[in-house]
């Protein structure tokens, strides 16, 4: 993993970790919004995401996009899955599509365009504004929230996953499903101690035995309705047994052994377009293959077998 200083790329290896072989994941640069009469409004056609099909944050952005049928207004680039000596880039191979409209042959090259001193990690997703040719936002969060309603006046689909009478319940099922769960599978992964290790994965276990609990007794996080903090959640889970259990060593179980949790996988894999939006090759040969320090052999393990297409038992809908 390189990263960026004073707008040059640098291919140095380095998970940087902090404190005690602990990972930490740094703050996110550009955080503005597509807002009416803002800086940059909702237009169809004006602004373009960059994903990598492997990422579950990028994963968010790629779902929300499909939720709310905006795939004809905001265009789409896919980056190879392997994260190498470039960083993420756009060399030619299946499922990667090239970056049609700054002609990068890696990400580090847009983020150079967005601010030619850029210092920090190029990440993925990145939503990228043509009219003012800058990045508009990097952070997943804040990302999926936009798409959710920014451009709801301009022909997106109906479906407010951010309900106001659920927003303080699904901030705070957010809060501990990401610093335990979205988080915590990458803590537990990146750890290069056994302390900082178990740090990460006792916790990640308490919250999915607690999700478990909460998913026995209603269709969803948040009760009935389906909600952001499901989609939040199933990134994680869907990657889960294919690679955070062997990768990341987040093995005391496996999300097949809990019934709810995998129910509510397969509900929500198996909403119309969400599994064009899951891509198990780019998934797997990104995590065994991009992270050298954790596989050094980059062996990529064929199974697991999984049966996704059992049908879930859950009506997965917003709140109307
Ligand atoms: N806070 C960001 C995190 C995004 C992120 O860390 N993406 C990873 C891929 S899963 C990445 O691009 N990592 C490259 C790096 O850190 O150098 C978000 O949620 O949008």
């Amino acid at each position: 993993m390189g990263r960026m200083v004073d707008g040059v790329w640098y291919a140095d290896e380095a998970s940087m970790p902090g404190a005690g072989g602990r990972f930490q994941r740094p703050e996110t640069r550009f955080r503005d919004r597509i807002a009416p009469g803002g800086r940059f409004p909702p237009e169809a056609g004006r602004y373009h995401l960059y994903v990598s099909l492997a990422c579950p944050w990028a994963h968010r952005t790629l779902i929300f996009r499909r939720l709310k049928g905006l795939e004809g207004m905001i265009s789409l680039s896919v980056t190879h899955w392997l994260m190498g000596e470039q960083g993420w880039n756009f060399a030619p191979s299946e499922g990667v599509v090239a970056d049609s409209v700054n002609g990068a042959q890696a990400l580090h090259e847009v983020y150079a365009k967005a601010e030619p001193g850029y210092s920090g990690r190029v990440t993925v997703p990145v939503l990228w504004d043509r009219a003012t040719g800058t990045i508009v936002n990097n952070e997943s969060a804040e990302i999926i929230r936009m798409l959710n309603h920014a451009f709801d006046g301009i022909g997106a689909a109906p479906g407010d996953w951010y309900p106001a009478p659920l927003r303080t319940e699904i901030d705070a099922v957010n809060e501990r499903v990401y610093a335990t769960l979205n988080n915590g599978v990458y803590r537990a992964g990146f750890a290069r101690s056994q302390e900082a290790h178990e740090e990460a994965v006792i916790p990640l276990f308490e919250t999915l035995d607690w999700l478990e609990a909460r998913l026995s007794r209603q269709p969803f996080l948040c009760g009935e309705a389906a909600t952001e903090a499901d989609w939040r959640l199933f990134t994680t889970l869907i990657r889960f047994d294919a690679v955070y259990h062997g990768h990341f060593k987040c093995n005391l179980r496996r999300i097949l052994d809990y019934p709810a949790l995998w129910d509510h996988t397969r509900s929500l894999y198996q909403v119309p377009g969400i599994a064009e939006t899951v891509d198990f090759g780019h998934i797997k040969r990104h995590y065994y293959q991009s992270h050298a320090w954790v596989n050094p052999s980059g062996v990529v393990p064929l199974g697991p077998m999984l049966d996704l297409d059992r049908p879930g038992s859950r009506t997965v809908a917003p709140l109307a």
